[in-house]
């Protein structure tokens, strides 16, 4: 799936112009678990409307297989299951039958429905009211009723919204699942630590646009290599020494902190060179909810994340 360019805004009641999505560019790899993050209010249920036809862009492109969407929507349908809105089951009725009910109406035959209600882990459960589930059952039939049609993409908007742990491991492990079958998963969160385990490729928004994109291992180093801390008994022969290598040093607490050095080796090959004997040496690893942090200014746990 690809994405150039797209913009939507919205009118207010007071007709104020709210900016919703802001030439936005997206690329979904195929086959996968793609997260696509980003705090509330960034833009992301506005971009996975658009990219399935739910919402028209006031500007910009969506690509899905190679086909211009919405305008060659139908084309392309069949392949895309997706879960935006809570779906809408029959309390009262069981989660086969509710199943059996969908695959009716998308003309599938009910030897499926066995076979997606297997995929979730709910067959056994499957004589059961849907509204005696638990969340993350009601969670789970829903992906399974986007299993019906057997599509090649997936794309689930905060799928673990509300989830208990033990609910997000099982929509996690089943997205993973789905993956590894060969399925492209694309999955909205701003709860990075409910996706970032699960992910192969991340794209990273914030008010609208694309702050960052890649692997995880990618968002993690930032592109450049790990900073070096550095303890030395006097930090001022040390501070040259390294800053007459380019790079950028300053003082943390006691210690240095050495910015675009190579490597902990080389740091302290150019000291030990210029007599000074490092007593502390660590490449400092950043995790990823800071660096999440940084990217999008907004803290991603829990209700904290405004
Ligand atoms: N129908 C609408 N009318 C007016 N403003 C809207 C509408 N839908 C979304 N917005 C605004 O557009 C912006 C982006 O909203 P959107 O729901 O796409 O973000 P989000 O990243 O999905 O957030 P969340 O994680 O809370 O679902 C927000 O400022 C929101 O208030």
């Amino acid at each position: 799936m690809r994405v150039r360019g797209l913009r939507k805004t919205y009118r207010t009641f007071t007709l104020r112009q709210v900016v919703a999505v802001d030439h936005l560019d997206l690329t979904v790899p195929a086959g996968g678990v793609h997260a696509f993050l980003g705090p509330n209010g960034s833009g992301k249920t506005t971009t996975i409307r658009m990219l399935l036809g739910l919402a028209r862009p006031d500007a910009g492109s969506v690509h899905v297989f190679g086909t211009p969407v919405p305008e060659r929507l139908p084309d392309v349908v069949g392949r895309v299951g997706a879960i935006v809105e809570n779906p809408k089951f029959v309390p009262g009725f069981s989660g086969r039958r509710n199943l059996r009910l969908l695959a009716t109406a998308v003309g599938v035959p009910h030897t499926r429905v066995e076979e997606v209600l297997e995929r979730v882990g709910l067959r056994e459960r499957g004589v059961d009211q849907f509204r005696r589930y638990s969340l993350g059952m009601k969670q789970r039939l829903a992906i399974a009723a986007t299993l019906l049609k057997d599509p090649d993409l997936l794309v689930f908007d905060e799928p673990t919204n509300g989830l208990d742990p033990a609910g997000i491991r099982d929509v996690r492990a089943t997205m993973r699942g789905l993956a590894d079958e060969g399925r492209t998963v694309l999955v909205s969160s701003h709860v990075l630590a409910e996706v970032e385990q699960v992910a192969d490729t991340v794209s990273v928004v914030a008010r609208g646009r694309l702050v960052a994109e890649g692997t995880v291992a990618q968002l993690l180093t930032g592109g450049g290599p790990a900073p070096v801390r550095v303890g030395v008994p006097d930090a001022g022969p040390a501070r040259d020494l390294l800053a007459a290598q380019g790079w950028t040093v300053r003082p943390d607490g006691r210690s240095l902190l050495v910015q675009g050095a190579p490597g902990a080796a080389r740091v302290n090959e150019v000291l030990a060179r210029g007599g000074v004997f490092a007593d502390e040496l660590l490449e400092v690893r950043r995790d990823l909810e800071s660096v999440f942090l940084e990217l999008t200014g907004t803290p991603t746990s829990g209700e904290g994340a405004a």
